[in-house]
């Protein structure tokens, strides 16, 4: 862990299930290799997670079974170890390039902006050479225009002590969102491509299939569909990501798939028994086993699984790397200090609108302050912000350099409409908020895609009846007020297809409010009657959404009606904000 991280705390623990194929699996760590400094149940860096896998190589080799390491994409964005310099990702790919990882894709969040789809093709995708599989991404090479794979379409290859002979792709979803330097080909069509269908008639043991997919999305089950049409009995693991949670499902009894969570909080753990080699001549009826677990980032419980403690588990390559990522934060001044945060203010631990939402915060006292454009500032308008550019809770106490790229890491600006009719301009928060069948139904904008991603598989809020102590403030206090109840600490309590007993660690439960796609921050409207038009203020992020939303309220607007609403990234305003608004020390 950093050298300033929190203490890791105990938690009553689930172990690990061994099989004869064992994977660990990271995905959408969006930059966290430092580990989570203000939370000690995941404050393991990416030096802790070295460490970690060479013990269990070291185990698997003892067994004689093997170890895969999988990563499915987004793991830029989002953090200031990423986000920070310039370049971003400065320090990034020479840290994440120590870790051994045997199969890796590309998520979404690597090809938003040409330049980091560029860095990917030029360092991440050359670090891991005939380990990096891009099934459906090609890339455009920017001397010669020329479209090429982003990588290998495939992997075929044995694996070091079972020799099972695996086919392995790499699969990102239908994203449309990629700059013009990428082309993301749908996988409905990638499946009819020839090279795929020759891929599933090859002669292997078992299928892998990793992709920026979460595990219920269609993606996947449409590749599953294909490769079981021609394999009937052949084990197909699943590795996913993108919606940030835990989650586990099995497409049939002889396939499962796993995703592991978001943030670098999770290290997820598949293993595969039974009779998994074509030698063995597998029946549908032969014994074939899968396990999963949620392995919580946190050092207590990697001492755990491993059977080492605080002076025998950090490996030399791991205390080096751990050392990297200090000297790359101390360099960008990451724990500069812009503001104290008053107290805690929750993404969807708390209601929105409540005292300690998050977005409330930024409806009711970010936005009147920073959307203001000097020469228009008594003009009413409506602004307009996504609640998926909200990556982070804030904590009470030091607000820093970090903590800014960790709640809002984008490069969104505000962008503005002049003018608009309020008849017309009221309606647009409700479209953006309530139409979405409509909205896809005209246009194919899935609306969801401006909320956050972890909650984009639930229709309700999960509220339970005794949600766990917090200790987030170091301060534990027992359940129920019972003190000879088990102390357990807040964290991921998951149910999945599987059942409940995911988790690695034991933990009481957190409430999730479901929170809406967009909130919106009436200004300068004054009393008497409403206005005839306004300015329509929104982040750019949402441009297609809004314009949409316009036209399906009779309004007729284009790209060429928007214009730049201030100066600056709506991280840097947020940033202002805090100095000017926290300043007082912690
Ligand atoms: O510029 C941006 C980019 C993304 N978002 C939000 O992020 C999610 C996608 O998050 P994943 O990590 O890829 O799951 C997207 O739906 C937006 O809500 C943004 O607001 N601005």
């Amino acid at each position: 862990a950093q050298p300033k991280a929190a203490e890791p705390v105990p938690a009553p623990m689930r172990d690990l299930v061994w099989g004869k194929l064992n994977f660990l699996h990271t995905t959408d760590t969006h930059g966290w290799h430092a580990g989570h400094l203000q939370e000690g149940q995941y404050s393991g860096d990416w030096g802790d997670y070295v460490s970690f896998a060479q013990h269990m190589r070291k185990r698997a080799d003892d067994l004689g079974v093997d170890l895969l390491l999988v990563d499915t994409g987004d793991r830029v964005e989002g953090n200031g170890l990423y986000d920070a310099s310039d370049p971003k990702g400065k320090y990034y790919y020479d840290i994440y390039r120590e870790q051994d990882v045997d199969i890796i894709c590309t998520g979404n969040h690597e090809l938003y902006h040409a330049s980091t789809a560029d860095a990917e093709h030029r360092f991440t995708v050359p670090n891991f050479k005939d380990r990096y599989i891009a099934s459906n991404l090609d890339y455009i090479v920017p001397e010669t225009g020329e479209r090429v794979p982003m990588a290998q379409r495939y992997r075929k290859f044995r694996t070091k002590n079972q020799k099972v002979n695996v086919v392995a792709f790499g699969f990102l979803f239908d994203f449309t969102g990629n700059d013009k330097n990428t082309i993301v080909q749908p996988v409905r069509q990638t499946i009819q491509e020839p090279w795929f269908q020759k891929a599933i008639r090859e002669e292997t043991d078992v299928f892998i299939v990793i992709g920026h997919v979460g595990v219920q999305m269609q993606e996947f089950k449409d590749i599953f569909k294909a490769i079981r049409a021609e394999n009937p009995v052949t084990p197909i693991l699943f590795f996913g990501g993108h919606v940030h949670i835990r989650d586990a499902t099995a497409y049939d009894d002889r396939s499962f798939a796993i995703a592991s969570g978001r943030y670098f909080e999770t290290i997820g753990w598949m293993s595969v028994d039974g009779v998994v080699k074509k030698v063995e001549a597998p029946t549908a009826e032969s014994p074939l086993s899968f396990h999963r677990r949620y392995i919580d980032n946190n050092l207590l419980g990697l001492y755990h699984h491993t059977g080492l403690n605080s002076k025998t588990f950090p490996t030399e390559h791991g205390r080096n790397v751990s050392a990297m990522i200090t000297k790359a934060r101390k360099e960008l001044e990451l724990d500069y200090t812009f503001g104290c945060a008053p107290k805690d203010y929750w993404m969807t631990r708390a209601p929105y609108p409540s005292e300690d939402s998050i977005y409330t915060l930024l409806q009711q006292e970010v936005i009147p302050d920073i959307a203001v454009k000097p020469s228009r500032k008594d003009v009413p308008r409506l602004v307009i912000a996504n609640t998926g550019a909200i990556r982070f809770d804030i904590f009470k106490g030091a607000f820093t350099r970090d903590t800014t790229y960790i709640v809002s890491p984008f490069l969104s600006v505000l962008s503005f409409i002049p003018d608009v009719p309020y008849p017309i301009a009221k309606k647009v928060i409700k479209m953006l908020n309530g139409a979405g069948k409509i909205m896809q139904a005209e246009t194919h904008l899935d609306t969801r895609f401006m909320g956050i991603p972890e909650q984009w598989a639930l229709n309700e809020s999960i509220i339970y009846k005794n949600p766990g102590p917090v200790i987030h403030d170091g301060v534990q206090k027992p359940l129920d007020g019972l003190s000879e109840k088990p102390r357990l600490t807040e964290g991921y309590t998951t149910r999945d297809d599987i059942g409940d007993d995911g988790d690695d660690s034991i933990h009481a439960n957190i409430n999730f409010y479901l929170v809406p796609n967009c909130i919106q921050t009436e200004l300068s409207f004054y009393s008497g009657g409403e206005p005839d038009t306004v300015d329509l203020v929104f982040l750019d992020f949402i441009q297609p959404f809004v314009l949409m939303a316009l036209k399906l309220l009779g309004g007729r607007y284009g790209n060429e009606h928007v214009q730049s609403y201030v100066e600056g990234t709506f991280t840097d305003l947020w940033a202002e904000w805090i100095k000017k608004n926290w300043s007082a020390k912690c």
